[in-house]
């Protein structure tokens, strides 16, 4: 994927100040900065979910903009697991995962074996296969959100944009989710995570790190300018540090 000078603002506010940056395939890259930096609205405007807001400049999914992509196939290319994704409704967690499918699915078709085939390895990548006939409503926080992100993994799309994926997951999950990624880029796919959780953001391949609006580092995360540019931007209140092995973010108490 690729942005290009691309400005978003909401109402009178300018959210994107300018970006340009290039996210390449077989590639896991987090994207980290203080809240309100604009990183959920970059993922937004990556996958095409602003379009009624002013947004300038051009995204390109896979070498062809965005805006040229026909609906379905673009949604076949890339699979979205949004931030506080509404939990309501009867619809059992293995509907919901079948939601995925429904861009490989012809109008009004039922699903396909391969469509039933995707949605159990998804669920069971995400140990939400035990409770696939509960409603979601009903789910806990973390369960709800091993759902949304196995529907998520159903679409089997090449590109997938997550926001705060990690949100409500128990350290074991946490783990999978690291797992079920890395699986992803080793095939080719392309991973862009939003994550508050930097120790975990740090076992990307790369971190773009954003504030106020803007991309202000988009390095290795093994990259000694990188720690330094994340120490910076949360204003040395964290210390990346190497622990056998493993790059992490610690408080600096
Ligand atoms: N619909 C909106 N109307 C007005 N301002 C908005 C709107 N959506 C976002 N903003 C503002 O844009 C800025 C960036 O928001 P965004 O959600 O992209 O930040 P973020 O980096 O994802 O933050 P967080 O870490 O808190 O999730 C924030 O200051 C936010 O208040």
């Amino acid at each position: 994927m690729r942005a290009c000078n691309v400005r978003a603002g909401v109402q009178k506010a300018q959210i994107l100040r300018g970006i340009d940056v290039a996210l390449p395939a077989a590639r896991w890259t987090s994207v980290v900065g203080p809240n309100g930096a604009g990183k959920s609205t970059l993922l937004k405007v990556l996958a095409g979910l602003l379009r009624h807001a002013r947004v300038q400049g051009e995204v390109e999914l896979l070498g062809r903009p965005l805006a040229q992509w026909p609906a379905r196939e673009r949604a076949r290319q890339l699979a979205w697991l949004g931030q506080n994704e509404a939990a309501e409704g009867d619809l059992p967690a293995y509907d919901i995962a079948m939601l995925g499918r429904l861009p490989h699915r012809a109008w009004m078709a039922p699903p396909s074996d391969a469509d039933h085939a995707a949605v159990q390895a998804a669920l069971k990548t995400t140990q939400a296969w035990d409770w696939r006939a509960r409603p979601l409503a009903q789910l806990s926080g973390g369960e709800r959100q091993r759902v949304l992100l196995a529907r998520a993994l159903a679409v089997q799309a090449p590109v997938m944009l997550m926001d705060e994926p990690l949100a409500n997951l128990d350290p074991p999950h946490q783990t999978d989710w690291l797992r079920t990624v890395r699986e992803l880029v080793a095939a080719g796919g392309t991973v862009v995570s939003v994550l508050h959780e930097i120790s975990i953001a740090l076992q990307a391949d790369d971190l773009l790190i954003m504030e106020g609006g803007l991309v202000v580092h988009h390095g290795a995360c093994a990259d000694a300018a990188t720690h330094a540019a994340l120490e910076r931007v949360f204003e040395r209140r964290i210390q990346v540090r190497q622990i056998d092995g493993i790059w992490m973010a610690l408080p600096r108490v």
